[in-house]
């Protein structure tokens, strides 16, 4: 989620290793000291729906969807927004527009080939030791807000829609957090602009168009290792026809995330966990593969301000729920460092007592 201070090792995107050779790369592969073997069908679970035109409403069934959010993000972290205001054509479009782009013929997708050291473009994981595990997974991340921290370049300009469709999801995105920052406010009897203050004017949002390749063992790699995202809040549109998103309910048990077309998938990242003095929680979760179908999601990841230093609201600490977390400052900087020793960044912004 930004660039990293160490020093990065290159590799090849997944696809082009594929085609060399049938084998699955040794990178790939979970060492049981590492992790096991992977369960990628554990039970699927239903998780909260949340209507997004009544949260915006003032009326008595407004009222329950924002005391519905509240539990979802208290007991899940998450949940599926519907009417959320995006018309199904328009999200087909957009999903269309990135699986074509990884579709295209490498030498066209190598144009947008993310540089060593930054975050922005087409590649793979960021390599930070020769030891790591690596993701099976591609991926096109782009910066998408503020507007002259984009790097346009990286933006593909085939297919011919691409930037245009991604402009608009921006924009159609920027309300609907404003929305929910409001009502999870709203929800724990908060002023309306107690999140939104902290999230600022300038805010962060990044694109990670995820792309899958099938996998001949899918209980030996995963798509993404286990982690909580370091956003404020993040935006998931899942693939509509495979799933692979697994979410670890209350420290223990892995669930399958159900499909809901079209639904946009909402988790709490580590920065609203800390901001509501962890009463909202940011979920664990993680990406697994199958043998037969290729899978593409996007995510955005929406985080406050860089320069913004956010905590625990004061009204949400008193004696009997003290200070949970230090105040902090550019949290995602050293995203990427944790995430590639599997280890939380959330643990270390703890106070411990
Ligand atoms: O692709 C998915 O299902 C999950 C993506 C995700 O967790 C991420 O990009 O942080
Ligand atoms: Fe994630």
């Amino acid at each position: 989620m930004a660039s990293s201070a160490k020093t990065e090792l290159l590799c090849k995107p997944l696809q082009e290793l594929l085609i060399a050779g049938d084998t699955l790369p040794e990178k790939y592969i979970y060492k049981d000291s590492d992790y096991g073997v992977i369960d990628s069908s554990p039970p699927l679970m239903e998780i909260p729906v949340i209507d997004l035109s009544l949260l915006a409403s003032s009326s008595p069934s407004g009222e329950d969807e924002v005391q519905k959010l509240k539990s979802a993000l208290c007991s899940w972290g998450c949940f599926q927004a519907i009417n959320h205001g995006m018309e199904s054509e328009f999200l087909e479009k957009l999903m269309g527009v990135g699986k074509e782009f990884f579709g295209l013929p490498k030498e066209e997708k190598h144009k947008y080939l993310r540089a060593v050291g930054e975050m922005d473009g087409y590649g793979n994981d960021m390599v930070l030791s020769q030891q790591q595990t690596l993701d099976w997974n591609d991926r096109l991340y782009l910066t998408l807000t503020p507007k002259d921290q984009q790097k346009i370049n990286y933006w593909p300009k085939n297919p011919k829609c691409f930037r245009e469709i991604l402009h608009e999801y921006t924009k159609k995105l920027q309300v609907i957090i404003n929305l929910l920052l409001k009502s999870m406010a709203r929800s724990l009897k908060l002023k309306e602009e107690s999140f939104l203050k902290q999230y600022g004017e300038r805010a962060i949002m990044q694109a990670r168009f995820n792309f899958y390749p099938p996998c001949a063992r899918p209980d030996r790699v995963l798509g993404l290792k286990p982690h909580s995202d370091g956003s404020a809040i993040t935006i998931l549109l899942q693939d509509r026809e495979v799933d692979g998103l697994q979410i670890l309910k209350d420290d223990e048990q892995w669930i399958r995330v159900p499909i809901i077309p079209h639904a946009l998938l909402v988790n709490v990242g580590d920065q609203i966990e800390i901001m509501s003095n962890g009463i909202f929680k940011s979920p664990v979760h993680r990406a697994v593969t199958n043998s037969e179908k290729e899978r593409t999601t996007l995510a955005v990841f929406c985080s406050p301000e860089a320069e913004m230093e956010i905590g625990p609201v004061d009204e949400l600490i008193d004696e009997k729920r003290l200070k949970l977390y230090k105040n902090v400052k550019n949290y995602v900087d050293s995203y990427f460092q944790y995430y590639q020793q599997w280890k939380r960044p959330i643990d270390a912004v703890k106070i411990s007592f």
